[in-house]
């Protein structure tokens, strides 16, 4: 049964005015490595920690800056929370369609509260902790294309036209700020779009883009500004020491106008300074690590890579289901072609390798859970294809292939195809990246001997159910199993509002 709304009444949980605050028990356990009767055992011990949770319940009036606004996701998703907004409707082929967030997890996905007489009760995702409600975000953005929302929507040929006719009075007044252009990062096929550029040194570019966030966040009066990057992939940076591997040589290389810097560190950079968050929608290596060390100094919110939305979020299950039942994928080929101009941009080889990369190592932690069907260092053969192809636009054909070994010598071929716009599966994912991004620096929390609250760390893990590669704190471990990320995710909220983790064992019934 599906519930719209509940309370929870607990001594863990204290909902004050401005505040939830929650207390939780993390249980987990301490693994030692020891010699036992002069034979070396791993030793799993239990262990329990005492958190506080503190989240603010005062939601802020949200600015969103979208990098690469007047791209296909960027006025995809414009539009869609306009249409949400006004509650348009428009007729298709099939029916008259209303405006939704499907593909949302924050917005159309439901959480687990208990049983009631035999039967499981779910409600809302969103009803866990107070979030900005996406019809409230102001939008705006940077673009090296000076196209308006209204045309840009219509050369993205995502939406139905009875949509687009009844979206394009809102959105042809949207026109992207000038963004930092520079050719050496993208596919030269880009050069024709790119007439709304920055001029000036890279450290004057960085200087631009703060006074824009401060002049939209004036301009628009809202209390917080995130900034996300939904532009084009860019290939990978060089990380040399001497020029982007600490703080003090990536300042030093912006002070020398050092060519090497990319335009989505600059973004990220002046996003930093200015303590305002900045998630990395794509595959690029943005936060070098001179960039890292820069935003946990600040405490500044980073967050990333690469939009999790198609065949890798399968990919990501898929596997974990093969390797969870232990069953071997042994080869896993994914091919897709899409003729939009992500995809043309992606047929440079520069840019592509960024993309493979991000596609290729999803499937690394699962493989590395099960020493049982993989040798120390094997792995499944693994190929990604991008191929352009104009005529099919924004609609992505994705065909995959996985061959798994399994019972006594037996081979399973596994195959799927899936067409569908590949921006209509990343622009609600954007919408949750913000969201959540926006919610976790509400959220200040305390384990039990550590003096006072402070905030998650800067590098925000709790997004990698989004990305295709989370972004992590230096020495943590990658999770890429969508059941796992969601399941933090979930989780975490859950004990902000004092809830245990869902386990799953409904020990009520059995
Ligand atoms: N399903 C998906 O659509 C999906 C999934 C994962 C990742 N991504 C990534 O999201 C990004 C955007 O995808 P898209 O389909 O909207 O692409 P798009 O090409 O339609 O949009 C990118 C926009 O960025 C602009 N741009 C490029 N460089 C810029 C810069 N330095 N500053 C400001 N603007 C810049 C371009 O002019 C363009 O309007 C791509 O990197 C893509 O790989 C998309
Ligand atoms: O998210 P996903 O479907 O695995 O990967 C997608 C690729 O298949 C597609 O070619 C690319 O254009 C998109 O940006 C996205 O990265």
């Amino acid at each position: 049964m599906f519930i719209e709304s509940f309370q929870i009444e607990s001594p863990k949980v204290k909902y004050l005015d401005n505040e939830i605050h929650s207390s939780y028990t993390y249980e987990t356990t301490e693994l030692v490595h020891e010699k036992r009767n002069g034979v070396y055992q791993w030793v799993v011990k239990p262990k329990s920690v005492e958190y506080e949770f503190k989240t603010d319940t005062k939601v802020p009036k949200l600015g969103v800056m979208l990098v690469g606004w007047g791209g296909n996701n960027g006025c995809t998703l414009t539009g869609a929370v306009i249409a949400n907004r006004e509650g348009i409707s428009w007729a298709t082929k099939d029916k008259v369609q209303q405006a939704n967030y499907y593909g949302s997890v924050t917005q159309a996905s439901s959480i687990r509260v208990g049983s009631f007489n035999g039967e499981e009760i779910y409600a809302p995702f969103k009803c866990l902790l107070p979030m900005v409600n996406p019809e409230e975000i102001v939008f705006g953005g940077w673009d090296i294309s000076d196209m308006n929302l209204a045309d840009s929507m219509a050369r993205a040929r995502v939406f139905d036209i009875d949509l687009q006719k009844q979206l394009r009075p809102y959105m042809e007044s949207m026109v992207p700020l000038p963004g930092i252009y520079d050719p050496d990062f993208i596919a030269a096929n880009q050069e024709s779009r790119a007439n709304n550029n920055i001029k000036g040194t890279k450290k004057e570019q960085v200087e631009q883009i703060i006074k824009d966030i401060r002049e939209f966040k004036e301009a628009n009066k809202v209390d917080k500004v995130m900034v996300l990057w939904t532009a084009n992939t860019e290939r990978y940076s060089n990380v040399v020491v001497g020029l982007n591997d600490t703080i003090e040589n990536l300042f030093a290389s912006l002070e020398k106008n050092e060519p090497e810097i990319s335009p989505s560190s600059l973004y990220a950079l002046a996003c930093i300074l200015e303590n305002v968050p900045f998630i990395n929608g794509s595959p690029q290596n943005t936060f070098v690590p001179g960039l890292i060390d820069l935003a946990i100094k600040n405490n500044s919110l980073i967050g990333g890579d690469d939009f999790k939305s198609g065949q890798t979020k399968m990919k990501s299950v898929l596997v974990d289901f093969l390797v969870g039942a232990g069953i071997k994928p042994t080869s896993i080929v994914s091919y897709n072609h899409l003729g939009n101009n992500d995809g043309m941009n992606l047929s440079a080889p520069q840019t592509f390798r960024s993309k493979e990369i991000s596609k290729s190592n999803v499937v690394d932690d699962m493989v590395s859970s099960n020493g049982i069907l993989y040798e120390p260092g094997e792995h499944p053969d693994h190929v990604i294809v991008i191929k352009y192809v104009p005529y099919v636009g924004d609609s992505k054909r994705a065909m995959d292939e996985y061959t798994s070994e399994i019972f006594m010598g037996g081979k399973s071929t596994i195959v799927m195809h899936n067409t569908c716009e590949d921006s209509l599966l990343a622009a609600p994912i954007i919408l949750d990246l913000v969201l959540l991004a926006e919610l976790t620096t509400r959220i200040q929390l305390k384990a039990e001997g550590e003096g006072k609250f402070h905030s998650f760390h800067p590098v925000a893990t709790i997004l990698s159910y989004l990305t295709k590669a989370p972004l992590v704190p230096p020495g943590t471990p990658v999770v890429n199993a969508l059941s796992k990320q969601r399941s933090m995710l979930e989780n975490i909220m859950r004990a902000c509002v004092g809830l245990a983790p869902e386990n799953n064992m409904i020990m009520e019934y059995k």
